[in-house]
């Protein structure tokens, strides 16, 4: 009897949620994971909150909501500018209006009452932690000196002194945290035309990595002006470079959108046409795409473009021989990607009158904002000869997806891109929901190495600080869905139970398997497992209901036409069960998505965070995440457990430590955690790079990648195998015998035709 299904039964089955609570039935009243009441209320340093636990209703939720929280409702005629009244905003007026001061002057009141103390429990019932990073404290107490001699003895410990005295006083800052989006243009000072975009959006509450972040990189103008300065304004004058770890869905996007928007804007027209000046940098083109969108979105009307790096784009201007030998004569660039290069549509008209002849070369990047994954952009920067342009216009540098894609598989084309952004007062931004302590020490080797190939000036330019802000605990899934952890002891065994997700029965409360509505993702470890899982699944959904139109697969081995196209029918609502690989693991936001099936189990624990992390986005309750697991995957289920049995204690589960009486069960059990063994470091090494080895793509006879899913029996298919095989030999035979009679005297072959 094998142990893990004898305990896996005795799990009691789990309660159907009520309808209200899935993510596809609607936002979030509250985006924020953790203190909500912080930003309920204004706080003030004599006020204390009230806590309400996750989960439990605010006890106004019936109740009409106040007009300034009442952000995702249809919004009640005349209370918002019509955007055809709306003239676009010029950038100087953008700039004019910051600077003399605050439109209305709301806010601004209320900036008194917030001390230093009243900013500590804020930041810390929102769970964020700031730190300036220790190297870097150290280095700026004692700037280093670029030295010609070898360093003497004495120097180097002096050094190293210094830098154990800076881990030991490790820098936390308390930046005053933003209430609401209001306060962007209040406090902030940011753009007239951003504040609307953001207004439109129906952004208002900040979630946690907004409050915290987003004053950090806009400047608080208002603490350098302070003259009790206590040596952190240095740090708060938005000129630093950040590190920011914060939970899936918590809108890290607008968080690294916003300052580098009213940076622009800022800026002004002259530099707008010296290629581009923001670059992101994200793992797949699905994300870069999406970035895209929202960077589109928060610019719309402000003049700042965006565009998405496609194939055949230029951001460098080349040498004409290499213009020449790099536009072949059936080079032409799409109409879409030329819309997404110049971001204008009346450019786009002009070019379309163009003879053809002339709109062969390759479509050169004018937008200030370019978004690419880091091989399309690289490629673009490869010159002739093989070495890398710079790109010395580029002041924004943002990673997202940051650990990823300083990840082995990324890293070289990330840090070439990163090199390749020239400029000396290059700011960079490092974003994820994961962050593992060598990619931290990696960030600060290349800032590090930068810096000190920096020429020398005069006066010497200040070092910016490296900022790290966390918020919740480092690498846990977030606390607002479900987690189920099923051992299905074998493959058919995962099949069945996806099988029944899948079938109505699967939604009745008495139904012994987790409750799953679509929408929802299939994760798979390989893209043949993918694709054979779908052609399995593909009439399992009733065609009453939409039949095999309602599943689909996606992976990178489809055409890009053909990826958009499924990611569109996706986020309308046609498809509802979409089977994939990794490749919307990171990043990728489905407001509505109700749940994750991890039908292969993830290959780490970061990759479990992010997969299931792609449904519960901006705060919304109800997404369920289940993961089957077989015998195979024993050695490495642990750390997902770990990751489970973390988020629970977020959440305030019973029977997880800090979980209080009265509150649900956690999925995770103190027996299975010690049943589970721990995997070895390389173990898990093996596991990221290989996956789970059972499951590797076998070629078949026909030298063809195949993965084998099916309910069926071994003994089927070798019954079914003989039988083909024989059929084939029979075959073979029929044909032997024609040639063996055109031989002796048949028609004989075709030869080709005479000159
Ligand atoms: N302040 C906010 N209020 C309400 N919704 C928000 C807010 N900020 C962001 N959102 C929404 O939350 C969703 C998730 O945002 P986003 O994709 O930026 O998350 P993320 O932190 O980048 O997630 P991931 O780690 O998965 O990449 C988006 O639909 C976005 O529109």
């Amino acid at each position: 009897m094998n142990v893990f299904k004898l305990l896996s039964r005795s799990a009691k089955a789990p309660q159907s949620l009520p309808a209200e609570k899935l993510p596809s039935s609607g936002a979030a009243v509250n985006p924020q994971l953790f203190g909500h009441d912080h930003t309920e209320q204004p706080t003030t340093s004599s006020k204390k909150s009230k806590k309400r636990k996750r989960g439990q209703e605010p006890e106004d939720s019936q109740q009409e909501l106040p007009e300034d929280l009442d952000f995702f409702n249809a919004p009640k005629e005349g209370s918002k500018r019509k955007r055809k009244d709306r003239k676009p905003v010029e950038q100087s007026e953008a700039v004019t209006t910051t600077e003399n001061g605050t439109e209305n002057g709301a806010a601004e009141d209320q900036d008194d009452a917030y001390d230093e103390d009243a900013c500590k429990r804020v930041l810390r019932s929102h769970k964020l932690k700031i730190h300036v990073l220790e190297d870097f404290a150290a280095q700026l107490e004692a700037p280093p000196v670029k030295e010609k001699k070898k360093k003497s003895k004495k120097r180097k410990e002096k050094e190293e002194e210094a830098a154990c005295k800076a881990k030991k006083d490790k820098k936390q800052l308390f930046p005053r945290p933003l209430e609401s989006f209001a306060q962007l243009r209040t406090r902030y000072g940011i753009s007239r035309g951003l504040a609307q975009n953001i207004e439109e959006q129906g952004y208002k509450l900040p979630t946690e990595v907004q409050l915290g972040t987003l004053p950090l990189l806009l400047g608080d103008r208002k603490k350098n002006t302070e003259t009790e300065d206590d040596g952190s304004a240095r740090f708060l004058s938005g000129d630093v470079d950040l590190l920011s770890i914060a939970p899936t869905g918590s809108g890290k996007t607008i968080a690294f959108l916003i300052p580098i928007i009213n940076a622009l804007l800022a800026e002004g027209k002259e530099s707008s046409t010296s290629g581009p000046r923001a670059v992101i940098v994200a793992p797949t083109r699905e994300l870069a795409s999406q970035i895209v969108n929202e960077a589109r979105k928060l610019a719309k009307g402000t003049g700042i473009k965006t565009a998405l790096m496609k194939k055949g784009m230029e951001v460098v201007e080349r040498p004409e021989e290499e213009n020449k030998a790099e536009a072949p004569s059936d080079f032409e660039v799409s109409d879409d990607d030329k819309s997404e290069a110049s971001g204008s549509e009346e450019e786009e008209e002009k070019k379309d009158t163009l003879p053809k002849k002339q709109r062969r070369r390759a479509e050169m990047v004018k937008a200030a904002i370019l978004v690419a994954t880091p091989l399309a952009l690289l490629n673009a920067l490869r010159l002739f000869d093989g070495k890398i342009a710079e790109l010395p216009s580029v002041h924004h540098l943002v990673l997202d997806e940051a650990d990823v894609l300083l990840d082995p598989l990324f890293r070289e084309q990330t840090l070439s891109v990163w090199n390749a952004c020239t400029n000396p007062s290059l700011r960079v931004g490092l974003w994820s929901a994961t962050m593992g302590s060598s990619i931290e020490e990696l960030v600060l080797r290349t800032l590090n190495t930068r810096w000190t190939s920096l020429p020398p000036t005069t006066p010497p330019t200040p070092r910016a600080p490296l900022i790290r802000a966390v918020v919740g605990i480092k690498d846990t899934a977030i606390p607002n869905i479900s987690h189920k952890l099923i051992y299905a002891a074998t493959e058919q065994g995962k099949l069945l139970g996806l099988r029944q997700l899948l079938h109505p029965v699967a939604l009745t409360p008495s139904s012994n398997t987790p409750t799953l509505r679509p929408p929802f993702l299939v994760f798979t470890q390989t893209i043949p497992r993918a694709t054979a899982l779908h052609s399995e699944l593909l009439y399992d959904i009733p065609p009453e209901a939409g039949g095999s139109s309602r599943i689909a697969v996606l992976h990178a081995n489809l055409s890009s036409t053909a990826r958009s196209t499924i990611m569109t029918r996706f986020r309308r609502g046609e498809i509802w069960v979409l089977i994939t690989t990794d490749l919307l693991a990171r990043g990728v936001d489905f407001r509505g998505l109700n749940g994750v099936v991890n039908y292969d189990v993830p290959t780490s624990a970061a990759a479990y965070v992010h997969r299931v992390g792609r449904t519960g986005r901006a705060g919304r309750e109800g997404g369920v995440a289940v993961t089957y697991y077989t015998q195979e995957d024993i050695p490495y289920v642990k750390g997902i457990a770990n990751v489970i049995r973390a988020s629970e204690r977020l959440r305030g589960k019973k029977g997880v430590s800090g979980g209080a009486q009265g509150e649900e069960e956690g999925e995770i059990k103190q027996w299975l955690l010690d049943a589970l063994p721990t995997p070895s470091k390389r173990d898990k090494q093996m596991l990221k790079k290989r996956g789970v080895e059972a499951r590797r793509t076998v070629k078949d006879e026909a030298g063809k990648n195949r993965a084998r899913i099916s309910t069926k029996s071994g003994y089927e298919r070798r019954r079914e195998n003989n039988l083909r095989g024989a059929r084939r030999a029979s075959q073979r035979r029929g044909g032997e015998e024609r040639v063996e009679k055109s031989a002796s005297g048949g028609e004989s072959e075709f030869e080709g035709f005479e000159d």
